[in-house]
């Protein structure tokens, strides 16, 4: 099995809309993607690989500076939002039944001009291009959307109309920018991985990754298979809470990033746009099967932040 890759350039990001033949092309490509693997590649989404490595560059000057310059942005520091902000090394384990991961990530969840931003030597344009990108990402996440309810045939706003808050206060989607410094395989404790298996929380994901390697997804035949980095390419994967809202026709991979080969010291980096619906949004399962009970996005997410951060 592998994970297609799909041109989207009939509907990039920009201000063209998709004419109706090449929209029902993209539905028929997508809907085998997401029922099959749970993944798809896009190409020419009008994300540049310039944009993403603009972000990377920006993204590891932050942390690659000393601890005490990254606490003050610590996760939970900030009242107004809490998801917002740096998430030190190995403090989350994806997979509770294994060590914490051996990667630290800097999240951001708010826009709101208000909150503090890293702006020390360097990083003045920190939060220029972390919220440019975020736009971007909302853009395309936007466009997705609409193609996989097409492609489910259900009306274009059925799952745009649950994502109106995107970077408010009133929806946790959050861009997360990764780094995974170099592994030493003297201190990696047994199990240990960059990132344990998991499945992502929300409706969608979009993934941008440096050229290392090392994602693994898992099949439906239980096997894990690679998906690395293509250049210019997003990587879209439905989450779980999508999953949940399509009585499961729709799959959530679980997925993983693993270690580097032995005396391999290379550092790894991704940005993923976890798309989320609107905290007040009621899921609820798409062909009136009540598959699973109606939840409310904000509350379903609160109870899965609990596994990855331990009860705190
Ligand atoms: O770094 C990656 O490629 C994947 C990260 C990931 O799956 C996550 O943060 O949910
Ligand atoms: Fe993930």
């Amino acid at each position: 099995m592998e994970i297609p890759v799909v041109d989207f350039g009939a509907y990039e990001v920009g201000d063209k809309d998709v004419s109706d033949e090449k929209l029902e092309i993209l539905s028929r490509q997508f809907k085998t993607a997401f029922t099959e693997v749970g993944l798809v590649y896009l190409k020419n989404t009008g994300i540049l690989q310039e944009q993403v490595d603009g972000v990377m560059s920006i993204s590891k000057k932050f942390f690659l500076q000393p601890e005490e310059m990254k606490l003050p942005f610590s996760r939970k520091s900030f009242t107004n939002n809490v998801n917002h902000g740096w998430v030190s090394f190995q403090s989350e384990r994806l997979n509770p039944e294994r060590p914490g991961d051996l990667k630290e990530a800097f999240n951001i969840t708010s826009l709101d001009p208000d909150m503090k931003w890293p702006s020390s030597d360097g990083l003045t344009e920190f939060r220029e291009i972390q919220s440019a990108f975020f736009q971007r990402c909302k853009d395309l996440s936007l466009r997705v959307l609409h193609v996989m309810a097409h492609s489910l045939g259900l009306e274009p706003e059925v799952f745009l109309n649950a994502h109106r808050q995107i970077g408010t206060e009133t929806n946790d989607t959050t861009l997360r920018t990764l780094y995974y410094p170099p592994v030493k395989s003297d201190g990696v404790k047994e199990g240990q991985l960059r990132c344990g298996e998991h499945s992502d929380y929300g409706s969608i994901t979009l993934l941008f990754q440096s050229p290392e390697g090392g994602l693994q997804v898992r099949t439906t035949s239980g096997e894990f298979i690679s998906a690395p980095s293509i250049p210019g390419t997003v990587l879209i994967n439905i989450a779980d809470l999508m999953q949940r809202w399509t009585s499961d026709v729709f799959l959530s991979a679980v997925h993983r990033v693993l270690l580097p080969p032995v005396g391999d010291s290379s550092t790894r980096q991704s940005l993923a746009f976890f798309v989320h619906p609107d905290d007040e949004a009621l899921i609820t399962c798409f062909d009136g099967s009540d598959k699973y009970p109606p939840v409310k996005s904000g509350d379903y997410l609160i109870e899965r932040f609990k596994n990855s951060y331990g009860k705190d």
